[in-house]
């Protein structure tokens, strides 16, 4: 039986979305890693799954999977995507995502960028969660992280060069994040602008990372160092980032690109 499924990217971030709207599929962790698999699979960063949507208000229930099979409870590039694919199947250019994050308005502009409205970020120690109250890892690192959770947990370091980046899996599985973490390497090159690359929880070195600028841009604002709208700029592309003040909620603003269709046999796949 034929599945199938829409291959899509934001900044590079790519990301294969299947659709269980009108038919359950039999997706496990295995069968999950093994879709993702960059050569025995589709591949991907991400495998995004679309159900119907409980939440009053929201178009579409989305889950976020990553290439290790571990379930990640933001995604925000692939929410970008997400909300295209509705624009581009429905017409609507305000469609609502349900996430495990929570209820993500999005819009789609008539340029073809997408916003989605990312939330609050979560501060405290205990939603990233760390293992102690404090952001020292046992690692020698370039100074300590700041933690932020958009519904995932994140941590940021401040950074004048990106040498750290090779200690991304180290850190992801430090123990002082008992759910591992996204690792965010940012350097501030001006007060609305920064460079940031991210070893992402479960997929690795990523050509960009939609929460992981949010949480980014929001730590390095909490430590005074950029202005409320920045500018991310990741390998794949720029970000726009807006952590309002009157809202608390943070804004992602970028591009969402369909790169094909296709169809797959799931049975083909271990489960
Ligand atoms: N690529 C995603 C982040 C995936 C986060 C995932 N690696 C996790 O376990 O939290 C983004 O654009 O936000």
């Amino acid at each position: 039986m034929l599945t199938s499924f829409h291959k899509m990217h934001g900044l590079g971030n790519d990301f294969v979305i299947l659709d269980e709207r009108t038919t359950h599929l039999a997706l496990t962790p295995v069968r999950i890693a093994a879709l993702a698999h960059r050569k025995r699979g589709i591949g991907c960063d991400q495998l995004v799954t679309l159900r119907p949507a409980c939440a009053e208000g929201a178009d579409v229930f989305v889950r976020f999977f990553n290439p290790d099979g571990s379930e990640a409870g933001a995604c925000g590039n692939a929410s970008r995507c997400v909300a295209d694919l509705v624009f581009r199947q429905t017409g609507n250019r305000a469609p609502v995502l349900q996430t495990r994050a929570g209820v993500l308005p999005a819009s789609i502009a008539p340029d073809g960028l997408v916003t989605v409205d990312m939330g609050q970020p979560r501060l405290s120690w205990q939603d990233v969660p760390l293992a102690q109250a404090h952001d020292t890892l046992s690692l020698p690192l370039p100074g300590a992280p700041a933690a932020a959770s958009m519904g995932n947990p994140h941590a940021t370091f401040f950074v004048s060069d990106f040498s750290g980046l090779e200690q991304g899996y180290a850190l992801e599985h430090n123990p002082i994040f008992p759910e591992r973490a996204n690792i965010g390497f940012a350097k501030i090159e001006g007060p609305n602008r920064m460079r940031l690359k991210v070893h992402e929880r479960g997929a690795g070195v990523t050509e960009a990372c939609g929460s992981g600028a949010c949480a980014a841009v929001v730590n390095a604002v909490r430590r005074g160092l950029v202005e409320r709208v920045c500018e991310v700029e990741l390998d794949g592309g720029l970000l726009r980032i807006e952590w309002s003040a009157q809202t608390n909620h943070v804004l992602m603003t970028g591009p969402a690109t369909l790169s094909f269709e296709g169809t797959v046999v799931l049975a083909d796949y271990p489960a």
